[in-house]
């Protein structure tokens, strides 16, 4: 074949486009009587950081629950629709809540060390997943201290309870807490509004180094760190996804007048 030949053919060659990792479809979700989420679909992209914004009360923390199915402890509420996470729909019953939860991890919005040493914090879920051996286990809690980018802060104070640890060190221990896990999913709720502006800079720059590894989805207030962090972002008002594009095209470009309005400061 000539190199032209070759050339011509190259378009259909091109792979297809990379299956997303979470398809949500006509999603819906009622709060006793109140209409949450209104038909909300929209596919989150693999190791990409999706980020949600919209003004309070618009429904962001309520969507980034049920990726992890949170609304389950309470039996009267229920999401229709589906979420696909590699094509099993996790809102079906049958999809365990175990299953879940060790592939979808979640870190909140005021970090939430339990009161117990730097090292056990990290090793608790490992062991209520795995067996490992005293060895292994070490190896794995300083794997998931260095993947949170705490390590080289906390390696001589392990033994140390948690709560003395600063707020941004302890919100870094929850994310190396939820990264011990090895889930394939992390669910940041507004994960800095409680540091200051220099623990934030450093999770931040922690959220772009896990993206190789994990699909981030992160709710925030901040349309800068949504500007900043994220690949993708979705505009949310009154529970319905009014926008959701590439973030450099919400921020520079929006599509919708609402959207624009919002990312001025016209509203929110
Ligand atoms: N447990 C609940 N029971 C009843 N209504 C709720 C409950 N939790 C949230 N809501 C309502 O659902 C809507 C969406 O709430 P949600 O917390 O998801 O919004 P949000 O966009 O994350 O807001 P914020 O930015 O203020 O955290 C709001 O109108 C809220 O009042």
């Amino acid at each position: 074949m000539t190199n032209a030949a070759a050339l011509a053919l190259a378009p259909s060659m091109a792979p297809p486009e990379a299956e997303p990792k979470l398809k949500v479809r006509d999603l819906n979700f009622h709060y006793d009587g109140f209409h949450a989420l209104k038909n909300i679909g929209m596919d989150i992209p693999e190791k990409q950081v999706t980020a949600i914004i919209g003004p309070s009360g618009c429904g962001k923390s309520t969507l980034l629950r049920i990726f992890n199915r949170i609304y389950a402890i309470y039996p009267k509420l229920k999401a229709t629709g589906s979420i696909e996470l590699d094509g099993e729909n996790i809102l079906d019953p049958r999809y365990s809540l175990n299953r879940l939860r060790s592939k979808v991890g979640m870190v909140f919005q005021k970090p939430v060390p339990f009161p117990m040493t730097i090292f056990e914090n990290v090793a608790y879920g490992i062991r209520h997943h795995e067996r490992l051996s005293k060895a292994e286990m070490e190896a794995r809690v300083e794997q998931a201290l260095r993947g949170g980018a705490l390590w080289d802060e906390v390696k001589d104070k392990l033994k140390q309870n948690a709560l003395g640890l600063s707020g941004g060190q302890q919100q870094r221990l929850c994310i190396a807490r939820a990264i011990a896990l090895k889930p394939e999913v992390l669910l940041l709720d507004e994960p800095t509004s409680a540091l200051d502006p220099i623990a934030t800079g450093r999770i931040e720059q922690l959220i772009e180094e896990l993206k190789s590894q994990f699909t981030i989805v992160i709710v925030t207030h901040n349309m800068q760190q949504a500007a900043r962090v994220s690949d993708r972002t979705a505009f949310m008002y009154l529970g319905e996804l009014v926008e959701y594009d590439e973030t450099e095209k919400i921020f520079t470009k929006p599509g919708k007048k609402q959207t624009e309005d919002y990312i001025t400061g016209r509203f929110g």
